[in-house]
């Protein structure tokens, strides 16, 4: 009989979980859709190992009823969806996957910036209903992108390498966040500014920071007024660091420019929300990571994560080292 039972909340390929096979009875949720929450907790009870996607709500109450719960472990940089203190209190370490989707998620996030500034997809409705009938001098005109200036909100892993491929267009970068990273800004010649002079002076604004209680709707009606009228709003991020609402007011009123969002909340956004409908907003279904290279290095870097915390060492990529201090 196996030494642990694991729960994994979506099908992965069969040759990435080989490893777990091994030494673990594997219950993997076999539809398409997440697991209903109470089919989450009633399985994640019995298991030693947890493997969950950034769907998944994994709470306090979740964690509390689950025992013999000894690694989380989250196919996913971002792990705003787990209650990491609850876990911290059991001393249960969190696993995530950085590093290996930051140049996907970065090309995704320039992709927008273009597809926004360059009316991509109001030319592609355009000949959809069949509107093209010549070329036109001033027709579907956007805004070029080299020589304006970027501003990029958090610059970590994914803003520094956003950042990065703007130089390489010939943009201006600024950039924001806790503190100021002089040795990432040299390479890129940006310059660090508060959030305000930030909105104030970017052509296009590209989020790049977690989710948190700080960061939640850091994005609102305030910060709208302040960003330069007919200025682009991207965000790779999470849906809710920014205020819908208050985006599409911004937008309706014609002093936002355009926005790409790969990120919404609630996800998916209802096909009827007053955003899907809205011209110059270019929505993709959160698929940052979603290359067959990316996603393969994270299922395995989250199958590494689960199997280090059944075998009760250091993961190799925690949110909450801190756990194993205390050991
Ligand atoms: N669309 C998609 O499919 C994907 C989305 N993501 C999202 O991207 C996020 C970033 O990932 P990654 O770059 O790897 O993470 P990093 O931790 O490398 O970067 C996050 C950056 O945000 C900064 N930051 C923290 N708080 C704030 C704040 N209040 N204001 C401005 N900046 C802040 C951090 O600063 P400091 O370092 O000083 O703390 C850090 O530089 C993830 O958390 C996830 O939500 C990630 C992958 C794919
Ligand atoms: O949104 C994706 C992630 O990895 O975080």
């Amino acid at each position: 009989m196996s030494q642990w039972r694991v729960f994994i909340t979506r099908r992965l390929p069969d040759d990435i979980l080989a490893p777990l096979f091994e030494h673990a009875d594997v219950d993997v949720w076999p539809e398409r859709l997440p697991p209903p929450y109470d089919e989450l907790r009633r399985r994640t009870a019995a298991a030693d190992g947890l493997l969950c996607m950034l769907t998944d709500r994994i709470d306090a109450s979740l964690i509390a009823q689950a025992p013999r719960l000894r690694v989380i472990s989250q196919m996913a940089v971002g792990y705003d969806n787990i209650d990491v203190a609850a876990a911290t209190a059991r001393g249960i370490p969190v696993g995530h996957t950085p590093g290996v989707l930051t140049e996907s998620t970065a090309d995704l996030a320039f992709a927008l910036i273009l597809a926004a500034a360059r009316r991509l997809l109001d030319g592609v409705r355009f000949i959809e209903r069949g509107a093209w009938q010549t070329w036109e001098p001033f027709g579907l005109l956007g805004q070029d992108v080299h020589g304006k200036t970027l501003g990029i909100v958090g610059l970590g892993r994914i803003g520094a390498a956003t950042a990065r491929r703007a130089h390489g267009f010939g943009m201006r970068i600024l950039y924001t966040g806790p503190r100021e990273k002089p040795d990432v800004a040299a390479a890129l010649g940006a310059t660090y500014v508060s959030f305000e002079r930030l909105l104030a002076e970017s052509d296009v604004v590209s989020i790049h920071c977690p989710l948190t209680p700080a960061t939640r709707h850091l994005f609102n009606a305030d910060a709208f007024a302040r960003m330069k009228p007919g200025a682009i709003l991207v965000n790779t991020a999470r849906g809710g660091i920014v205020d819908h609402d208050a985006l599409l007011a911004a937008l309706r009123a014609g002093h936002l420019g355009a926005a790409g969002l790969d990120v919404t909340e609630p996800e998916p956004l209802p096909s009827d929300h007053p955003l899907m409908q809205c011209e110059r907003v270019i929505i993709t279904p959160h698929i940052g990571s979603a290359t067959v290279q990316t996603r393969r290095r994270m299922a395995q870097m989250a199958v590494a994560n689960l199997l280090a915390g059944l075998r009760g060492e250091r993961l190799p990529h925690c949110a909450n080292p801190e756990v194993f201090e205390k050991r």
